[in-house]
């Protein structure tokens, strides 16, 4: 499926992939310090998301990773550098075992290979295919910032809790089944690409537990946790998320 997409910058591609409920916008914070860096960031909106394409559910992780894999064909793209934070971090995962040659490197971020808690995944879809995206929309600021966050940048946090209302629902919930049962444990170890992973010490949603998991598994993957940070870490610590990655990005080049 073709996805939509925003590019900026010349160089290495650099491929960012967004939570479930945003959309490439999430992305605004990093994309001038890596085009700075010589790096050419290709942002896009997971589908069901954003002005991406909303095909009837459920969607699996093939679906989203094979999006992906699309989109860098469409570029003329070869391999490229994987970014994703959340469900974006499960495309990243799902892609450096089934695509590992056309990924350069990846970075895992406030993500989990095997989420759990299938009944709230399954009763979220249900939930907003019957009533839309409102409630879940306000309940997401509180998942993905800490208090202190939210207070001291309410408009932020207003714009961010409308990108998830606007959220096509159908999109949202099949992007919730994808997550629902995922176990993506057992490829860990196959991964080649250089990989780094980066958890938020505050995640309730993903707390740091189930990126430490990833970074054992994978050889010589690199495990930080940020301090300070809920769910949505590139916002919430976007300037040590942003050095870390482009520290990742550097060193991979
Ligand atoms: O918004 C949430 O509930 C947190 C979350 C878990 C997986 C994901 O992409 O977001």
């Amino acid at each position: 499926m073709k996805v939509h997409y925003e590019t900026a910058g010349d160089g290495d591609v650099v491929v960012l992939s967004n939570s479930i409920g945003s959309n490439l916008r999430m992305w605004e914070p990093q994309v001038k310090p890596l085009t700075d860096n010589g790096f050419r960031v290709v942002r896009y909106d997971t589908r069901g998301h954003g002005q991406s394409p909303v095909p009837p559910g459920p969607y699996s992780i093939a679906d989203l990773g094979g999006d992906v894999v699309e989109l860098l064909d469409t570029l003329g793209v070869e391999a490229a550098h994987f970014v994703g934070l959340s469900l974006g971090g499960m495309t990243g995962a799902w892609l450096g075992q089934h695509a590992p040659e056309r990924i350069r490197s990846l970075a895992l971020t406030f993500t989990s290979v095997k989420p759990g808690n299938v009944d709230m995944w399954t009763g979220r879809a249900k939930q907003v295919r019957a009533e839309g995206m409102d409630q879940i929309a306000a309940g997401s600021i509180g998942r993905w910032f800490t208090p202190d966050w939210i207070a001291a940048h309410p408009e932020l946090a207003e714009e961010l809790r409308q990108m998830t209302a606007t959220t096509p629902a159908e999109g949202y919930a099949s992007c919730c089944e994808a997550i629902a049962g995922l176990d993506l444990t057992a490829g860990l170890a196959a991964i080649t690409a250089p990989t780094l992973v980066i958890s938020g010490a505050d995640d309730a949603a993903l707390p740091p537990s189930h990126g430490q998991a990833i970074a054992e598994a994978v050889p010589g993957a690199r495990f930080e946790v940020l301090g300070h940070a809920a769910h949505l870490g590139s916002y919430e610590q976007a300037d040590k998320f942003t050095e870390l990655v482009l520290e990742h990005l550097k060193g991979t080049r």
